[in-house]
């Protein structure tokens, strides 16, 4: 700390804590055990030690917060807001302790102790606020602008329910309400000082040429802030989360006294709903109107945040954008442009296009996918319920965009068939459009926004995504990371590119057998897990083929799945052949509503049924599937990863980021030319990646043969002999008709191409069993993606976040 900060007459740097110490560090645990838990030694629990653990851990995040946020006011920094519906948190324990370099003492002191820090930090439930890349990827982004010094809030919402729990019965995905918050939170902050109305419904009148909106409803937005550390304990930054409040005057006393006590209480519970769950869906938008009203009333309480933070120091509003940037992580947030055109207008007197030009100035929006059902819109009658006086903003500035364009070209315009277009919108109201891969960034200028682009072509940038290495390796893989110190020295955690120094090793057959150790802890560590926490079993010499994400037919766990099929098939006739035993593992939910991604969990399952239960192939093919695939399950499942399947239909998958998990954990990557999977082929090189599968644009023209599904399965005697297996019944006894809907599709329409691309799947496959016979060269294949693969890290992703689009420079 530079200068002593004296307040209340309290030198702040006496509050600092003292070196944590392995002694000191056992006394504050100890003391938080007794008098912040409420328990001795004797008594404790795995979760009082957890606690009092994270209790710990807590109170030193709090220097590095204090710290940055003292920094960012006294030296007037620019901050970056990341707007979110998601944020895919994860466990935060053993995260904080590694940035905050205390992993060592900590381990040292439990074991002194007798107890074992990763069982204890096991204990903690997963914040599971999103539901899948989009989520984890802000995730890793607000652990990297912590990182590096970028001051920055996340805002999101503090959902009671995130994610639904996962278990199968009979197979079959069920669901269950997620219940993170059942037991304390260590890591959050009530700030009942930082509490917004948010207003819905009711109506606008013209008052003295000014519109008037008097909502209908209204609640409280409670902040709740997490820190968030960087690594190497120099900065925090906060992840402030909004729950719903209702606000006094819902409770409806009359009708109380009137004895009507459900609809009394009513409009509060209709309050609690804003942040009561987390929408299941991920790349779908279900338009309902409780989704509407979470997104607006996230936006609302952090643009009335902003607003006010920035007023506390600055009294011209017109230069806002020097001091504030806001990220809109896809169109969930797109009313931002609104509400803060509102904000300007209605509360600060300025003029339409005044307030339109400061807003663009300020916001970016993330583009995440192409899908068409992912796209959102609402129509205007619910705008006009919800949000009466937004829905005026978006017209006029519809208005507006069409006068200053002159005649837009069909399909162009915020409203188009009574329905408001949040990515257009989302568009002109930001001065930078991006996407999340190189390809998909070009598929989102010529496919999603040609128009657009083209009135305004320097709106539309690239930013691949990244994921951070601290989690992904530090965290999930301490032996390659130990690894990885060893030869290249400490420092490769903030700077990923020094991975390129394995380079120099890859000829070593010492260091080939110490990266080929790393690979077979991580595996032992997961087969150990697998049996202890869901009655697993699996062999360690294997092929580790793993699959992790969400359930979806654009994600082809079908086509991996009829693969497995046929490979069965092919084992039992010439079970001598010298096959490579394989453990295909796969993991991932269903959003609830989506019938056919439940259909493939659920043959998935049976064909796990029936192949891990057969005599002849068991001992060369295991088909696994652990339900409630989370962040804590990934970060035990990559690092013991042989082969990582990323398998999507070309031009679907807008980047994919466990692709890149799984090549920083030595991985092999099976892939199409999708998503990212395009650079880090071009990274790892050709050589160093089993590419397969029709390219984007081989994609389309493909969809366009009248056929094509049934002129690839006639073409296919593998596909023929798998489908034949499963019309009979052999995963289903005694309901063969059980997958006929997946039959159908598959012969009759077979959007994604799993026909199609199925053969040239099939011989890469075969292509990986042959190269992982090869031992060295699989070895070498693997050091190299892990050597070439820096570039996907999330500081990278960052960097260029705040050089191309935020406009800000680090403190760090
Ligand atoms: N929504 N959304 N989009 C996704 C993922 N499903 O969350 O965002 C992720 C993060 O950008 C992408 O990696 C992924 O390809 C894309 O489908």
């Amino acid at each position: 700390m530079s200068e002593s900060l004296e307040v209340h007459g309290v030198d702040l740097d006496d509050l600092t804590l003292p070196e944590p110490t392995p002694e000191q560090f056992r006394r504050s645990l100890l003391h938080h055990l007794q008098y912040t838990v409420g328990t001795d030694p004797e008594h404790a629990s795995k979760f009082d030690w957890r606690m009092a653990l994270s209790y710990t851990i807590r109170d030193r995040a709090l220097e590095p917060w204090f710290s940055a946020t003292r920094r960012t006011w006294n030296e007037d920094r620019k901050r970056v807001y990341y707007l979110s519906m998601e944020f895919l948190i994860g466990r935060l324990l053993e995260d904080a302790t590694i940035n905050l370099g205390l992993r060592d003492v900590a381990v040292e002191v439990f074991d002194r102790l007798g107890l074992d820090f990763a069982d204890i930090a096991d204990d903690e439930p997963d914040a599971a606020l999103g539901n899948g890349g989009l989520g984890r990827l802000a995730a890793c982004y607000l652990e990297s602008m912590a990182t590096l010094g970028c001051p920055a809030y996340g805002y999101g919402i503090r959902y009671e329910h995130g994610l639904f729990k996962q278990r199968f019965e009979g197979g079959r995905q069920v669901e269950a309400p997620e219940d993170w918050l059942v037991t304390d939170n260590p890591w959050s902050f009530t700030r009942p000082e930082s509490a917004y109305p948010v207003g819905f419904r009711g109506e606008v009148v013209e008052q003295d040429g000014r519109q008037v909106w008097t909502p209908q409803l209204q609640v409280l937005a409670e902040a709740h802030d997490t820190p968030v550390v960087g690594y190497g304990r120099q900065w925090a930054n906060t992840l402030r989360l909004w729950a719903a409040k209702p606000s006094a005057d819902l409770f409806d006393l009359e009708r109380f006294n009137a004895g009507d006590f459900t609809a009394a209480a009513e409009p509060e519970a209709w309050a609690r709903t804003l942040s009561r769950v987390l929408y299941p869906n991920d790349t779908t938008s279900r338009g309902k109107e409780l989704r509407l009203s979470q997104e607006y009333f996230l936006t609302s309480a952090s643009v009335q945040d902003i607003v006010r933070r920035y007023l506390e120091t600055h009294d011209d509003l017109r230069r806002l954008p020097e001091y504030v940037a806001i990220q809109m992580n896809d169109t969930h947030p797109a009313i931002a442009g609104p509400e803060l055109i509102r904000l300007l207008v209605d509360d600060h007197g300025f003029g339409f296009d005044a307030a339109v030009d400061l807003s663009t100035q300020v916001l970016g929006y993330t583009n995440h996918t192409l899908l068409p059902e992912a796209l959102e819109h609402w129509s205007v009658g619910l705008m006009r319920k919800v949000l009466p006086r937004h829905l005026q903003i978006i017209e006029q500035l519809d208005r507006r965009d069409a006068e200053l364009h002159g005649p837009r070209p069909e399909g162009v315009g915020l409203i188009l068939d009574d329905q408001v277009k949040m990515g257009d919108l989302a568009f002109v109201t930001s001065h930078k459009i991006n996407g999340v891969s190189a390809l998909h960034t070009d598929l989102v200028r010529r496919d999603l926004f040609p128009a657009l682009d083209s009135l305004h072509p320097d709106r539309i940038v690239n930013v691949t995504n990244g994921v951070t290495p601290r989690r992904w390796i530090a965290l999930a893989n301490p032996p390659l990371a130990q690894l990885l110190t060893d030869t290249l020295g400490s420092g490769w955690e903030t700077d990923l590119e020094r991975l390129r120094g394995l380079e120099d090793h890859v000829d070593d057959p010492a260091f080939r057998e110490a990266f080929g150790a790393t690979k077979r802890q991580a595996k032992e560590r997961l087969a150990g897990w697998l049996a202890d926490h869901h009655g697993i079993e699996v062999p360690k010499d294997a092929l580790y083929d793993v699959q992790v994400k969400r359930l979806h037919e654009y994600k082809r766990q079908l086509m991996n799945i009829l693969w497995t099929i046929a490979h069965w098939q092919r084992i039992k006739r010439d079970p001598g052949a010298g096959w490579v035993p394989r453990v295909k593992i796969f993991g991932g939910k269903a959003a609830p509503s989506y019938d056919m991604a439940k259909d493939i969990i659920r043959l998935i399952n049976d064909v796990a049924a029936v192949v891990n239960a057969d005599p002849e192939t068991r001992d060369l093919l295991q088909v696994v599937y652990p339900a409630n695939y989370n962040v804590s399950m990934a970060e035990k499942l990559i690092p013991a990863a042989d082969l990582s399947e990323q398998i999507s239909t070309a031009g679907m998958e807008a980047s994919g980021t466990g692709n890149m998990k799984f090549a920083l954990n030595g991985a092999l990557t099976i892939g199409t030319l999708d998503g990212a999977n395009v650079e880090i082929r071009e990274h790892v090189g050709a050589d160093n990646f089993f590419l397969f599968g029709l390219t984007a644009d081989e994609v389309t023209a493909r969809r366009n043969e009248p056929d094509h599904a049934r002129t690839a399965i006639e073409k296919s005697q593998a596909m023929r002999d798998v489908l034949q297996a499963i019309a009979e019944g052999t995963f289903s006894p005694g309901e063969p008709n059980r997958y006929g809907g997946i039959l159908d599709m598959l012969w009759n329409s077979d959007w994604f191409l799993v026909a199609s691309d199925f053969d040239s799947y099939d011989e890469t496959q075969q292509a990986v069993d042959r190269t992982y016979l090869d031992h060295e060269r699989w070895q070498r294949m693997a050091i190299l993606n892990v050597a070439r693969t820096g570039y996907f890290s999330s500081d990278r992703s960052v960097r260029e976040y705040m050089s191309h689009i935020w406009n800000i420079t680090p403190a760090l």
